[in-house]
């Protein structure tokens, strides 16, 4: 099978893109795999910073095309937060404690107001090939407390209107069907079989 290499050290992550990717005909490589050792410091100020500086450092290193994951929960209510810092807003990458942190901000505000969406920067990087990103996101509201076990980080706390559902409630297949993920793979589809041969 053809290999897709993706800078990340998230589990969940590595999930997603493998629902995601294998339907394409493509196996999913993470840094465990090839990096398991290699640590990137996520200094940007964006999801599109942060996604360009694991994919150029890990396609760098390997030589190959190499697409990168920046991603994260932007709330309203909380002016964009956790946002940038989604992995690490109550502790490094505790999600659990990420959530309560949330629920504890969000604590009596309404249902109205309690909307946020998921955002992902996909970066691609590698030789001969000029970097670029492309953008997803994807619509929700936050639950006042946790629905589902699938998925991984917000999702049990972050409803999908249009579903009905919590996003941990969904099988890997249903998320990245309406997923930022999702929404920014599909950007690339096109581009895809050019990039990674
Ligand atoms: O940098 P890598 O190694 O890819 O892994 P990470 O977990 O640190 O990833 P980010 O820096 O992009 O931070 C993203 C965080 O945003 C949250 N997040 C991103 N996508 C999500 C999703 O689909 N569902 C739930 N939470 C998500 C989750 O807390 C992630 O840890
Ligand atoms: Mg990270």
């Amino acid at each position: 099978m053809k290999q897709v290499v993706i800078a990340t050290k998230n589990k969940g992550k590595a999930k997603d893109f493998e629902a995601l990717f294998n339907p394409l005909g493509y196996e999913v490589v993470t840094m465990f795999d090839v990096a398991p050792n290699m640590e990137i410091e996520e200094t940007g100020t964006t999801f599109e910073e942060n996604a360009v500086l694991k994919a150029e450092t890990l396609a760098n290193k390997l030589g190959k095309i190499v697409i990168a994951d920046d991603s994260g929960l932007a709330i309203d209510e909380l002016n964009g937060e956790p946002g940038v810092y989604s992995a690490r807003y109550a502790g490094d990458h505790d999600d659990e404690a990420n959530i309560v942190k949330v629920l504890e901000k969000l604590q009596g505000v309404p249902e109205e107001k309690r909307t946020a969406r998921f955002c992902c920067a996909l970066a691609i990087a590698g030789p001969n090939l000029k970097t670029f990103t492309v953008f997803g996101t994807c619509e929700g509201v936050i639950l006042n407390e946790k629905r589902g076990t699938n998925g991984f980080g917000y999702d049990p706390i972050f409803y999908v209107p249009a579903l009905n559902r919590s996003m941990a409630e969904l099988t890997p297949e249903e998320k990245g069907a309406i997923s930022h993920r999702g929404n920014a793979i599909r950007k690339l589809a096109l581009e895809l079989p050019n990039l990674l041969k």
